[in-house]
């Protein structure tokens, strides 16, 4: 049995957090749930720990199994009625005993409830993981991540792991799996995959704050903004559909400015056909080349530096930097700042998920002083959010 006093420290922990919680802060929410994951720690042996860490990754086929067959798409058409493994095989066409034997898992880690014998119903999770954003993600990470993980020890063997690779010649994890093809250049190939991405990217933080809250933009940079016509208040750089700049918009309508979306040419001519966010200009852009907007008020870059090693996210920032006019133009970096130890396990999956996917890294404070340091930028404020996942960096041109 787990050591009695470690399980009761832990117990008293997940109470005082449980108190904490209430309270409605989203720091405090966090620390609810990585106090829950600790008594999970403390209950368990240290085999039985080892045992379900070993199995999770089962779940996650159950669940794209399930997300592929359309499973949860019938569970929530049903709204609210239970469906046997039987009907559910009628609407999707799969063995019925394939489906009970996916659902035994599914049910089991809560992403539908089981109700009966081979009897399931849609819950909040089941609706959730329908909708296009949230299997965007769930796609994204599956159909990516597992070949990679298929070859991992074969990688590590043959090549040597390159975290940092120098060149062409030293494959990422990415690259050996994905037939030598770069993370953004396997998107431009495979356009449902870029579909899931961007869906995801979409909704990825719904019911946290929004960027603009945690840096209260209206408060401190929209006051000093030059008033001529053509002035630019915000460039969203490397966008995606915009849904930040269309939020912020909504929430601000008054803000004098103009609202400025760039991606690659390839994403902007999507973005334009089908139904752009009002308000927002769109602008074909590759940060590898100069930043063509020149003095805007602020340029944002949310997961963009984190997809990209130090050496290679130099030249976005520089890029931009180029452009910034001093004492005037801010840099908004809205990314994890992660802490010098004790790192919440969201940012070091994401880290770890970085390095497997981009050769890409999460940063700690300091790597992300020096970083800007090299780009002739230093950082204003962190300014932190309600809990502890991506913190708003507010840099400027060194004085
Ligand atoms: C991880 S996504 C982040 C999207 C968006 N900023 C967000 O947080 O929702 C990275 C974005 O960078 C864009 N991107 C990649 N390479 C680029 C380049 N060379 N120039 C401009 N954008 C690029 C991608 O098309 C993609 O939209």
């Amino acid at each position: 049995m787990p050591h009695s006093r470690a399980l009761q420290d832990a117990l008293r922990k997940v109470q005082d957090a449980a108190q904490a919680d209430s309270t409605g802060s989203g720091q405090a929410h966090v620390d609810f749930l990585e106090a829950i994951r600790k008594l999970n720690l403390a209950s368990e042996t240290p085999a039985e720990t080892l045992m379900r860490m070993r199995f999770e990754p089962l779940q996650s086929a159950a669940i794209r199994i399930a997300l592929e067959a359309g499973i949860f798409a019938a569970l929530d058409e049903a709204q609210g009625r239970s469906m046997t493994a039987t009907l559910l095989a009628t609407k999707t066409g799969y063995d019925a005993l394939l489906i009970a034997r996916i659902m035994r898992l599914v049910t089991c880690v809560g992403v539908a409830d089981e109700v009966g014998e081979n009897t399931y119903t849609a819950n909040d999770m089941t609706r959730l993981i329908n909708q296009p954003g949230l299997s965007g993600g769930e796609k994204h990470h599956f159909d990516l991540f597992f070949p990679i993980g298929a070859r991992l020890v074969e990688y590590m063997h043959r090549t040597g792991v390159h975290q940092f690779p120098k060149d062409d010649s030293e494959l990422s994890p990415f690259r050996y799996a994905h037939n030598g093809m770069h993370f953004f250049e396997y998107f431009d190939k495979t356009p449902e995959q870029r579909k899931y991405l961007d869906d995801y990217m979409a909704v990825r933080r719904v019911g946290l704050a929004t960027w603009f809250e945690t840096f209260p933009m209206a408060q401190t940079l929209c006051p000093g903004t030059k008033t001529d016509q053509d002035e630019v208040l915000l460039v969203d750089v490397g966008g995606s559909w915009g849904h930040e700049l269309a939020a912020f918009a909504r929430a601000h309508p008054d803000a004098h400015g103009r609202l400025i979306l760039q991606d690659l040419p390839k994403v902007i001519e999507k973005v334009k056909g089908e139904a752009p966010p009002a308000s927002v200009e769109c602008m074909a852009y590759d940060f590898f080349t100069a930043q063509p907007v020149k003095g805007a008020r602020a340029y944002y870059f949310r997961n963009i530096c984190h997809d990209w090693q130090d050496s290679i996210c130099e030249q976005i920032l520089v890029n931009t930097a180029q452009s910034m006019e001093r004492g005037y133009s801010r840099i908004l970096i809205d990314e994890y700042v992660l802490p010098d130890t004790s790192a919440p396990i969201r940012g070091s999956s994401m880290d770890f998920l970085m390095m497997m996917f981009c050769s890409g890294i999460e940063r700690t404070k300091r790597q992300w002083e020096s970083l800007l340091d090299r780009c002739g930028l230093e950082i204003v404020r962190v300014w932190r959010t309600r809990s502890d996942y991506e913190q708003i960096i507010e840099a400027q041109l060194k004085e």
